[in-house]
């Protein structure tokens, strides 16, 4: 189908200033040309201050660049109004950050509810279904009534990354999700993302600083000093999971 062949996302010589004040502009991304397919799961490293976290909020439609061309979906962003950018993002890409930002006051199920109450108003029984269903897949159906503070970290990651799965995005960005979990509570959120891009082919993007994480992923993506230093696939990468069978 024409739909598989098309990326995810596509960028052209991608730029990204800050204004520091003065007529000094700060580059940071020096022109990306980069492009995502379904189902690829990438990692997205580089030392602190080499702009990973600035390219993924340009890929998340979050920020808008200085120069260059972002395509979601076969679509050219740049031009799009700000109402067509949230559309496009709630639609298509799910987000999932070190600091997880679930509701404190509202339970585990209704924190993985939300990206739908926000679209949608109040849930149906199909959301609900769907989301028990994603609670279960991420081991947590026991705790749906739970608030956020009464789970562990890797816990917390979990009913995130269910929440960032709610709206069936063709795109998952990660900024360092498993940034403050110990070694072996961030190798089963990884194991979690791999679980729903194996089983929905989304894309998954994730900046990490852990090798050892980034050594399970297709393919490496370093930044280095705004530019891509290295694109490196290796698909049999997948093997060292530890996906079950
Ligand atoms: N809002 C901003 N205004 C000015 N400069 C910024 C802004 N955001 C980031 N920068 C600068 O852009 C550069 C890249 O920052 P960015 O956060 O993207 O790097 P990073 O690779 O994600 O780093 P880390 O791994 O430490 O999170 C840095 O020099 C940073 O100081």
């Amino acid at each position: 189908m024409s739909d598989m062949a098309q990326p995810v996302l596509a960028l052209e010589a991608l730029k990204k200033s800050y204004n520091i004040g003065k007529p000094n502009e700060l580059e940071v991304l020096h022109g990306i040309d980069l492009s995502i397919k379904r189902g690829e799961f990438t990692a997205l490293v580089g030392p602190s201050g080499s702009g990973k976290s600035t390219l993924l909020n340009l890929l998340g439609l979050l920020d808008q660049p200085t120069a260059g061309e972002l395509y979601l979906m076969g679509q050219p962003t740049r031009t799009m109004d700000d109402e067509t950018l949230t559309a496009m993002r709630s639609r298509h890409i799910g987000f999932v950050f070190q600091f997880h930002h679930l509701i404190p006051a509202f339970n585990v199920l209704d924190n993985v509810l939300m990206p739908m109450m926000i679209r949608h108003g109040r849930p149906n029984a199909e959301m609900r279904e769907r989301a028990l269903q994603l609670l279960d897949q991420v081991g947590l159906l026991k705790f749906t009534d739970r608030k956020p503070g009464d789970l562990s970290g890797g816990q917390q990651q979990r009913v995130a990354i269910a929440r960032a799965l709610m709206t069936r995005p063709d795109l998952i960005l990660a900024d360092e999700p498993t940034g403050n979990l110990d070694t072996q509570t961030a190798a089963g959120v990884f194991d979690v993302f791999r679980q729903f891009n194996e089983a929905y082919g989304c894309a998954v993007l994730i900046v990490t600083h852990d090798p050892r994480l980034s050594a399970t992923c297709d393919r490496t993506i370093t930044l280095i000093d705004g530019n891509i230093a290295s694109d490196v696939h290796e698909p049999g990468n997948t093997a060292q999971t530890s996906k079950p069978g």
